[in-house]
C-alpha cells in the first residue's frame, strides 16, 4: 500500500485506497507470473513501482476525465492495468487491452479478474480489432510498441474519430515526430515524463493522413 501511494505521488495522480490495493495486487501478480510469461524485463522488477507503475499512472493525469481507453500491445498490462486500477469504481470506465500473445493475454485476463477492474482483453492482432470492432475510445495508448509513424497507422481509425493518442516515448521523440509528419497531419504536445529523465509523453490529436502513403511494416 505504502509503495502504491508513493508511486501515485510521483505520478501526480491521487488514488483511492481501493486503487492502491488494486495496484499492490497487480505488482504481486506481475512478480509471480513474470518468470513463466516474460511480461517485463526481469531486471526492471526491483524498480517496478517507478519503472512501471508510476510510469503508466502518469498517463491518467493527461486525460483526467477520460473513461474509455484502448491500449495497443498491452503485454503484461502496461499501462492498461495500471490505468484500469486508477479508474476502479468510476461509472462507465472501460479499458480495452489488445495483445496478440496468448500467454500474455491470459495473464491480462486473470489479473483484471482478480483486481476487479473494468477491462476487456482482445487476444488478437491490433489490426484485427482497431477499426473492425466497435470500440468507443476517448484515449488510445501504446507503450514500447512501435515508432510513432506505425502507432498512428494502427490507431488511425480511433484517432480520426476524435480519440486522443497518449504515447510514452524515449529520447528519439524528435526524429519520430519528423518521420511521422511525412505521412500524417496532427497536433501534438510533448510532455516530460516524471519517471524517465529523457522520456517524453506525446499527446496526439486531430489526426488526418497527408498525401504520402505511410509504410506498412506489418
Ligand atoms: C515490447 S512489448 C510492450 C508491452 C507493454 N506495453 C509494456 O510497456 O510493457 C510489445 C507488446 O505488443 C504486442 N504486440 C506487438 N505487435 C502486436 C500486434 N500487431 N497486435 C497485438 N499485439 C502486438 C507484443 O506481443 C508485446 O507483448
Amino acid at each position: 500500500m505504502e509503495q502504491a501511494l508513493e508511486a501515485a505521488n510521483q505520478a501526480g495522480v491521487p488514488v483511492s485506497r481501493e486503487t492502491a490495493e488494486a495496484l499492490a495486487l497487480y505488482v504481486s501478480l506481475l512478480r509471480r507470473w513474470n518468470p513463466t510469461k516474460n511480461l517485463v524485463s526481469a531486471s526492471t522488477l526491483d524498480a517496478v513501482w517507478t519503472r512501471h507503475v508510476a510510469d503508466s499512472l502518469q498517463l491518467v493525469r493527461l486525460a483526467p476525465g477520460a473513461l474509455r481507453w484502448v491500449d495497443m500491445g498491452s503485454g503484461g498490462g502496461l499501462p492498461a492495468l495500471v490505468i484500469a486500477a486508477a479508474l476502479k469504481g468510476r461509472d462507465g470506465a472501460e479499458i480495452h487491452c489488445i495483445e496478440s500473445k496468448l500467454g500474455k493475454a491470459a495473464f491480462l485476463q486473470e489479473a483484471a479478474r482478480q483486481m476487479r477492474v473494468p477491462v476487456r482483453v482482445w487476444s488478437k492482432r491490433i489490426e484485427d480489432v482497431v477499426g473492425r470492432e466497435p470500440l468507443q475510445a476517448e484515449v488510445v495508448t501504446a507503450r514500447a510498441l512501435a515508432p510513432l509513424t506505425d502507432l498512428l497507422r494502427l490507431a488511425n481509425p480511433l484517432l480520426k474519430t476524435g480519440a486522443v493518442g497518449i504515447f510514452p516515448k524515449g529520447q528519439d521523440v524528435v526524429s519520430e515526430l519528423t518521420e511521422a509528419a511525412k505521412y500524417w497531419r496532427f497536433t501534438h504536445q510533448s510532455i516530460p515524463s516524471v519517471t524517465e529523465t529523457r522520456g517524453r509523453i506525446l499527446v496526439i490529436g486531430d489526426l488526418s493522413a497527408s498525401t504520402a502513403r505511410p509504410p506498412d511494416r506489418t
